[in-house]
C-alpha cells in the first residue's frame, strides 16, 4: 500500500523533459528538421526536433519498420530499462523484444516522442530559436502536424513506408492520421481505444483538464518555465491528472478495489483520505514529476481537435481512403473512448473487418495494461504486413 500525498512543491522538472537530460538508457536519439513545419492552422514551427528510439534492425530495403505511436502522457520508451520517468522500464516491454509480438529479431520499430511532448520532442518546453522557451508561445498543433513532423522522421531514417502503424489513444489517432493522410506511406494499421473523431463529451474532459492547469496561479499564463524550482503550475497539473485517471479506469474496477475504505492513516471524517483518494492523489504526485504542464495542455486541445474528416469530406469519407490491412480495438469497459466509437471506425474503414474487443476491468488503461490481447492483435495484423 503506497501512502504518497502530494508535495506542497515539487522541484521544476529540466526544461525540456523529465528524461531528455542524461538519458541513462543511452539509446534514444533525434532529428531536426531542416526548414519550418508548415502548421495546418496557419504558421510554421522552426527548429523542431524529435526524440526517437528504435528496437530491432533496419532491413536494407527499409520493408520491416513499424511505427508505435504513444498516448498522451506516454513517450518513445515503448520498451527498455528503466529510468527516471520508467520507474519500471517501457510501457509495453511485453510486447517488443526477440519472440514477442514486436519480434525484434524480424521488425525494426520506431517509437517518437509526440510534436508538442516534453520527452525530447520539441514542445512548449523547449529552446525556442532566438532565445528563452517557447512557453504560451508554442503554437496550436494539430495530429497532422504531428503526423507530418513524424514523416519527417521517417524520411530521415530512410523509411518510404511503414509495414505497420500501431497506436492506441492519442496514439491511435495519429496512426488514424497516417492511414488518411498517407495511406501510401501506411502497410497495415492497428487502431486501439481511440474515435474517429473527438465526440462532446472528450472535449469536455479536456476542457476540464486545461482549466484546471490554466487556474493555478503559477501557470502564469503559460509563462512559467524560467521560473524559480518550486514554481511550476504543479497543483493544476495535478487535478487534470486525477480528473483524467477517473476517466482511464472503470467504475467496477474503482469499487472492487478500494470502495469506501480509509486510506490508513487517517478517515476521511478527521481530515483523511479514502483510498481512492489517495490512489489518484499518487497518480497525480507521479506525473507532476514526469510531465510539463504546457505540453499538458498543447496535447489535450490536439486531441480535442481531432477530427479524421476534417476538410475531407467527413469521417465516412476519409476513412474510406483507408484500404489497407487494418484492425481496430476498443476495450469492453473503456469510458472514454467508448467501444461504439471503434465500431465505428471498423465499420467505416475498408480494410477493417469487425471490430476487436479488448476484454478487461480496466477501462481505457486496458490497452496498456492488456498487453496478451494487444500483442494477439498485433501478430495478427503483422502477419498481414
Ligand atoms: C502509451 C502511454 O501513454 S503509456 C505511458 C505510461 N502511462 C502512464 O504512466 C500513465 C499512468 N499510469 C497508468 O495509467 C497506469 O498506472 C498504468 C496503465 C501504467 C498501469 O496500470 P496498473 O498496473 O493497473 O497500475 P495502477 O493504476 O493500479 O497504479 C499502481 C500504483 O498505484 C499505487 N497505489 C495503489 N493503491 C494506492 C493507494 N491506496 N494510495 C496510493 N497509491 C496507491 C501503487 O502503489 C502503484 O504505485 P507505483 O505505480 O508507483 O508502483
Ligand atoms: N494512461 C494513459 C492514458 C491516456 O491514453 C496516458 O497517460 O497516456
Amino acid at each position: 500500500m503506497n501512502t504518497s500525498a502530494e508535495p506542497a512543491t515539487l522541484p521544476l522538472p529540466p526544461a525540456t523533459g523529465g528524461w531528455q537530460e542524461g538519458d541513462p538508457a543511452g539509446r534514444r536519439s533525434w532529428v531536426t528538421l531542416d526548414g519550418p513545419l508548415p502548421l495546418e492552422a496557419g504558421g510554421a514551427l522552426p527548429g523542431v526536433r524529435l526524440a526517437y528510439e528504435t528496437w530491432g534492425r533496419l532491413a536494407p530495403d527499409g520493408s520491416n519498420a513499424v511505427l508505435v505511436l504513444h498516448a498522451l502522457t506516454g513517450d518513445s520508451h515503448v520498451a527498455g530499462p528503466a529510468g527516471p520517468g520508467h520507474p519500471t522500464g517501457g510501457w509495453w516491454d511485453a510486447l517488443v523484444g526477440p519472440g514477442r509480438a514486436l519480434d525484434t529479431s524480424r521488425w525494426f520499430v520506431v517509437a517518437p516522442n509526440v510534436l508538442g511532448g516534453c520527452q525530447g520532442s520539441t514542445g512548449p518546453s523547449s529552446a525556442r530559436p532566438g532565445g528563452g522557451r517557447w512557453g504560451p508561445a508554442f503554437p496550436y498543433v494539430t495530429q497532422r502536424d504531428q503526423v507530418a513532423a513524424e514523416a519527417a522522421l521517417a524520411d530521415a531514417l530512410g523509411i518510404a513506408r511503414w509495414a505497420a502503424v500501431i497506436g492506441g489513444s492519442m496514439g491511435g489517432m495519429r496512426a488514424l492520421e497516417w492511414a488518411v493522410g498517407r495511406p501510401e506511406r501506411t502497410g497495415a494499421l492497428l487502431v486501439l481505444a481511440c474515435p474517429a473523431a473527438a465526440s462532446a463529451e472528450q472535449i469536455a474532459w479536456g476542457a476540464v483538464q486545461i482549466a484546471a492547469i490554466r487556474s493555478d496561479p503559477a501557470w502564469q499564463g503559460g509563462r512559467y518555465h524560467d521560473a524559480p524550482a518550486g514554481g511550476g503550475p504543479y497543483r493544476g497539473l495535478g487535478i487534470a491528472r486525477r480528473i483524467a485517471h477517473v476517466t482511464y479506469r472503470s467504475e467496477p474496477e474503482l469499487g472492487a478495489r478500494f470502495g469506501r475504505d480509509p486510506q490508513p492513516g487517517g478517515h476521511p471524517w478527521r481530515g483523511g483520505r479514502y483510498q481512492v483518494e489517495s490512489y489518484l492523489d499518487h497518480h497525480a504526485t507521479k506525473l507532476v514529476r514526469r510531465f510539463d504542464a504546457g505540453s499538458y495542455v498543447t496535447l489535450t486541445e490536439a486531441m480535442n481537435g481531432h477530427d479524421v474528416g476534417r476538410g475531407r469530406g467527413g469521417a465516412a469519407a476519409a476513412l474510406r481512403r483507408v484500404r489497407m490491412p487494418a484492425l481496430v480495438a476498443g476495450v469492453d469497459s473503456d469510458r472514454l473512448y467508448p467501444p461504439g466509437q471503434q465500431a465505428e471506425l471498423a465499420a467505416a474503414i475498408p480494410g477493417a473487418d469487425r471490430l476487436r474487443t479488448i476484454e478487461s476491468p480496466y477501462g481505457h488503461d486496458g490497452f496498456l495494461i492488456e498487453t496478451a490481447q494487444v500483442g494477439g492483435l498485433i501478430e495478427e495484423l503483422l502477419s498481414q504486413a
